[in-house]
């Protein structure tokens, strides 16, 4: 790999003694990870029973492994399943790091494609908020693809600029990713090509652009609440340099030191932060800063947050949610899916049922929304809760996304084939399946959630011969 010669002479005065051990890790090969969704499944399920790869842990999560070359990760039906993330193993720690609980309000300001984000709503448990921004329109799309394959249904999925978000927020989050743009120095052996982003934007492009994107970020942090910067490059302007420049110009900011783990480095000029590097751990490279705000006096957060409006409700941990939103108004159209629409037939299978106050309806498709989200926020939104399904002609088709949100015992009509049954991939694939004999004695016609050793894969009408096919055009198999 030919690297630029300017990288190489920074990297020399960066490193000193360690440049020849960090040169010589560019001839090794770039390691492949994959992170098991918390969310579906546990350690002991993944290891001993479920995972059909041969692992080897990631000492820095709980959920992380390396996985072989040949593995095939992404063609395998529990891919499909939600049940993993393939992630490069160092990009791992930033949400790791980040201590996310359940009823936490998040915010993932630079998601795309959400290899990170992911995690963080894992980790939420279907309790709180997770907004997911990024700036990018297409790369959002990918972003709610995954986090909705993933089955997390407590999501705010914009596409907006960190300055348009805080203008909308104020300070409202417990927690802030933020996963900056930078010049991705920590790649280059993964992906040769960002050699040549490099040459053309390198760190004195990306500085300026981190520390916009940092002062919105912490002008939406809650006093008390935490914040992660992360960069997957070397260059001390877009990672130390950075942060100074956020403690200077933002005296409410203070670093909160990170228990280091076997292999990383601390900052240079001695800043408790934490760097990875490839010839120090088995990974690419990564730099993480963790960040508090100082509390300070209630009237910061009065001055930007409203009181809770009619058609705002409370959320997370502090504000113990109600049932039913605030306001408890179910609309007209909500009423009228419900009366007119086939809806509440396919809810009756369904194990719950959904708070009216927290379901909308837009041009058909039926949503539900986060127990705390306020129509006040008014952004460009790809997704808005957990898209329950699309109504039309008073016919309820429910989406692939509440497919992958619902656990198979919450559904009452059920197929799970095992990865190894040929029906699996013909399923999703798109192709119609057939019952066994003993299957077509029990299934009734109607709605089916399909899985694969007993996670969601999609829907299935069963016709009385045979199962419709309904698995989501966009995500089948190639
Ligand atoms: C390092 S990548 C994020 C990777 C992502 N966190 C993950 O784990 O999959 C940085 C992202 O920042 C986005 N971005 C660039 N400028 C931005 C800005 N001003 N505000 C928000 N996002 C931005 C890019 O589109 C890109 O998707």
């Amino acid at each position: 790999m030919q690297l630029p010669e300017t990288f190489l002479e920074q990297m020399k005065l960066l490193l000193g003694t360690d440049y020849d051990a960090w040169l010589e890790s560019y001839e090794e090969k770039p390691f492949a990870g994959l992170r098991f969704n918390t969310g579906k499944t546990n350690r002991e399920a993944w290891e001993n029973t479920l995972s059909p790869f041969e692992l080897r842990r990631v000492s820095w999560t709980g959920n992380g492994y390396y996985i072989g070359e040949d593995a095939k990760a992404s063609r395998h039906p529990y891919y499909f399943a939600g049940l993993y993330y393939l992630q490069e193993p160092s990009a791992m720690a930033p949400a790791a790091v980040l201590p996310v609980e359940p009823g936490d309000k998040v915010l993932d300001l630079c998601a795309a494609p959400g290899g990170k984000s992911t995690e963080l709503g894992a980790k939420l448990k279907g309790e709180g908020l997770l907004v997911s921004n990024d700036i990018s329109n297409s790369r959002a799309k990918a972003l709610l693809k995954n986090l909705e394959l993933f089955g997390i249904p407590n999501i705010c999925v914009t596409s907006e600029t960190p300055e348009k978000l805080a203008s909308v927020f104020g300070p409202y989050f417990d927690k802030i990713l933020v996963d900056a743009p930078c010049s991705g120095e920590g790649m280059f052996r993964k992906d040769p090509d960002l050699i040549k982003s490099w040459q053309e934007r390198g760190p004195e492009y990306y500085a300026p652009i981190q520390r916009q994107i940092l002062a919105s970020a912490v002008s939406m942090l809650k006093p008390g609440g935490m914040l992660l910067y992360s960069t997957c490059t070397f260059a001390k302007v877009e990672d130390e340099d950075t942060i100074s420049w956020l403690l200077e110009t933002e005296p409410d900011m203070e670093l909160v030191p990170v228990q280091p783990w076997e292999g990383v480095c601390g900052g240079f000029d001695n800043m408790p932060v934490i760097r990875l590097f490839p010839h120090k751990i088995e990974g690419e490279g990564h730099f993480l800063a963790l960040l508090r705000k100082k509390d300070k006096a209630p009237q910061v957060q009065e001055k930007h947050v409203p009181a809770a409006s009619p058609d705002s409700a409370t959320c997370g941990k502090a504000g113990k949610t109600p049932a039913v939103s605030a306001s408890g108004k179910v609309s007209a159209e909500v009423r009228k899916l419900e009366t007119e629409s086939d809806f509440s037939q396919w809810e009756d299978m369904v194990s719950f049922s959904f708070d009216r106050s927290r379901m909308m309806v837009r041009d058909g498709m039926v949503y539900y929304l986060p127990e705390c989200f306020e129509k006040r926020w008014n952004l460009r939104y790809l997704r808005t809760g957990l898209l329950l399904g699309e109504c039309k002609k008073n016919r309820f088709e429910p989406s692939q996304a509440v497919a992958m949100a619902l656990r198979m015992k919450e559904f009452s009509q059920t197929l799970s084939l095992s990865a190894q049954d040929e029906r699996t991939v013909r399923y999703l694939k798109g192709e119609t399946i057939f019952p066994t004999e003993e299957e077509a004695a029990v299934f009734k016609k109607g709605w089916v959630l399909i899985g694969v050793d007993g996670y969601p894969l999609g829907w299935a009408k069963y016709t009385g011969s045979n199962f419709k096919n309904k698995y989501y055009p966009g995500w089948r198999w190639q």
